[in-house]
């Protein structure tokens, strides 16, 4: 199966998130036609809730069973459970309080208040995932890791030159010390971010189109973290015109810059 990874340009970040949602709502019925069910892993950050807002706010978002969709976050920052700055508060508030989801299907990492360690609750996630493994692997079969890339090119909470961008063996970290606040964080581990059908990465603005343009040069994965994202199927960066500016001409889907949000659909 080939595996490919390009940049698809948007014009700005409301067309941005518009395209990621049509797209999103457009693949996944099919996901769940074909599987019974749809397992997608969510970012923080400013694009990853725009992305979720956009989905919330589209006349397709009912044609989504979403109770057939396992939710799983990519990382967590750790804070207390209702922190607006948690990721899986700010995806509720985005788009999980206002469709059908089945709370059985929705894993948030535990809080910081929840009278475990950091250590703890990275391994308590990782043995979720292991309880969802599809056969007797160590986490579900992913279909759209959702992502956002930081100006250093981190993703998740996965940065630059830290031991948690080199981790193969653990699927989730406890990271401490983080450049980006909170200090404290959970992470899915890179194997396990890779380990999905599709990753979309969504990127916005001008003080990303350093890492973007590394990323698809083909930077070190230790340097860049974003370089070192590769789904089994697709990579996708969906990204807008000033976080473009740096990537080379032949990497950017020709089909598909400046495209409004009606573009054609990929399946
Ligand atoms: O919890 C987080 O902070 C993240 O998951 C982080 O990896 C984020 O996605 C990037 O920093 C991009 O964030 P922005 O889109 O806000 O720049």
């Amino acid at each position: 199966m080939s595996n490919e990874r390009r940049a698809i340009v948007h014009s700005t970040k409301p067309e941005l998130a518009k395209a990621v949602a049509k797209r999103f709502l457009s693949k996944v019925p099919h996901i769940i036609a074909e599987f019974d069910e749809a397992t997608v892993v969510l970012t923080g950050g400013t694009m990853g809730q725009a992305v979720l807002e956009a989905i919330n706010g589209s006349p397709k978002r009912d044609a989504v069973d979403w109770s057939l969709v396992n939710f799983w976050w990519g990382d967590e920052r750790w804070l207390p459970a209702g922190d607006p700055e948690r990721n899986d508060v700010q995806a509720r508030k985005a788009l999980l309080d206002h469709v059908s989801v089945d709370a059985a299907r929705v894993h948030p990492y535990a809080a910081s208040d929840a009278g475990v360690s950091l250590d703890d609750a990275a391994e308590a996630y990782s043995q979720e995932l292991a309880n969802h493994a599809a056969r007797s692997g160590k986490y579900p079969n992913f279909d759209i890791v959702f992502l956002g890339v930081g100006p250093d090119g981190h993703i998740a909470s996965l940065f630059p030159e830290r031991e948690g961008i080199r981790e193969t063996e653990r699927t989730v970290i406890a990271v401490r010390n983080s450049p980006k606040p909170p200090n404290e964080r959970l992470s899915l581990t890179l194997r396990v971010i890779n380990s999905s059908v599709r990753i979309w990465a969504v990127v916005a603005g001008s003080d990303k189109a350093s890492a973007l343009g590394l990323t698809l040069a083909g930077a070190s994965y230790n340097e860049v973290p974003a370089a070192g994202l590769e789904g089994r199927r697709k990579t996708l960066f969906f990204v807008d015109s000033d976080a473009a500016a740096q990537v080379p001409d032949s990497l950017i889907d020709p089909g598909e810059f400046w495209t409004s949000a009606d573009s054609t659909d990929e399946h």
